[in-house]
């Protein structure tokens, strides 16, 4: 009788919360090998447990603005599974605010984290994905499309997450790598938790027009949407019409958050 095929391995960065975790629960169901990358060892395990199936989780404390512990991670993965299936670089962080309030350093830190942070893994993984086919997935955001205010510091790097996801695509088809890329609506995270009382009113009232989903629902469709191969993966009807017709709709959002902006101004309205 012929030995049972090893899983395959999936390697999900952002894994201790959100998206990211809510990926590796689709994906252990489908029978994957998960390896959870997120920087707080602590939040790692507590997540874990709430996962079951601990035989096939790796949990590895990792700060993704870091390429070498990146590189250290992703070599670690590939010495003990001999092969990576599945990259998703779900790491992110918000730091809602208008421009006149955002130091440089909370510009560099998301930066960091939510565009180095994905190049960072990408980077690390191609090379032990070369050649055995496989997936990325990028996760950007709705607010990848057009300039919401209040996210000058936060959606400059989902703006080249997207970039990079286009190019990758057209780059590592040739090493049987397929690339992806997710654009969420606001999704009930504890990010989105942390980011709602320091909105501006433009930014919330904007965003809120993208709708909000559940992290599972966004994990569920996007993972569903990638196994047929698609480029765009679409949590919801509004993300995908954003994604069709955003360059012609930005002057509608232009001249609302005009609007919203003139009514607000010096009242630093919050929610
Ligand atoms: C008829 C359809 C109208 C569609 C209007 C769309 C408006 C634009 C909505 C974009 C929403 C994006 C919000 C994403 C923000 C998250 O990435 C952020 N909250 C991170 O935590």
């Amino acid at each position: 009788m012929p030995a049972p095929s090893p899983p395959k391995v999936a390697v999900i960065s952002g894994g201790s919360s959100g998206i990211g975790l809510a990926c590796a629960r689709t994906l252990l169901g489908r029978g994957y090998h998960v390896a959870l990358l997120a920087r707080d060892p602590g939040r790692l395990h507590d997540a874990a447990a709430t996962l079951g199936a601990p035989a096939r989780v790796d949990l590895l404390p990792v700060d993704v603005a870091d390429a070498a512990a990146c590189q250290a991670a992703i070599a670690a993965i590939a010495s003990r599974h001999g092969r990576i299936d599945w990259l998703i670089t779900s790491a992110g962080i918000v730091e809602p605010g208008l421009f006149r309030d955002l130091d440089l350093a909370a510009h560099r830190v998301q930066m960091e984290t939510n565009y180095f942070g994905t190049l960072h893994l990408i980077q690390a993984a191609v090379p032990v994905m070369r050649g055995h086919g496989g997936r990325i997935t990028l996760v950007s955001s709705g607010a990848a499309f057009i300039g919401i205010a209040g996210y000058s510091g936060y959606a400059p790097g989902k703006f080249a997450v997207r970039a990079l996801a286009e190019i990758l695509r057209l780059e590592l088809a040739e090493d049987g790598i397929v690339v992806s890329f997710v654009a969420p609506p606001d999704t009930e995270t504890p990010q989105l938790e942390g980011e709602r009382p320091k909105r501006p009113a433009v930014t919330r009232l904007i965003s809120e027009q993208g709708g909000t989903m559940s992290a599972g629902e966004v994990a569920e469709r996007m993972i569903t949407q990638a196994e047929t191969g698609a480029f765009f993966l679409s949590p919801s009807r509004t993300m995908a019409w954003l994604a069709r017709f955003h360059s012609l709709y930005r002057p509608v959002l232009a001249w609302q958050q005009r609007r919203i902006l003139k009514r607000s101004r010096g009242t630093d309205q919050k929610p």
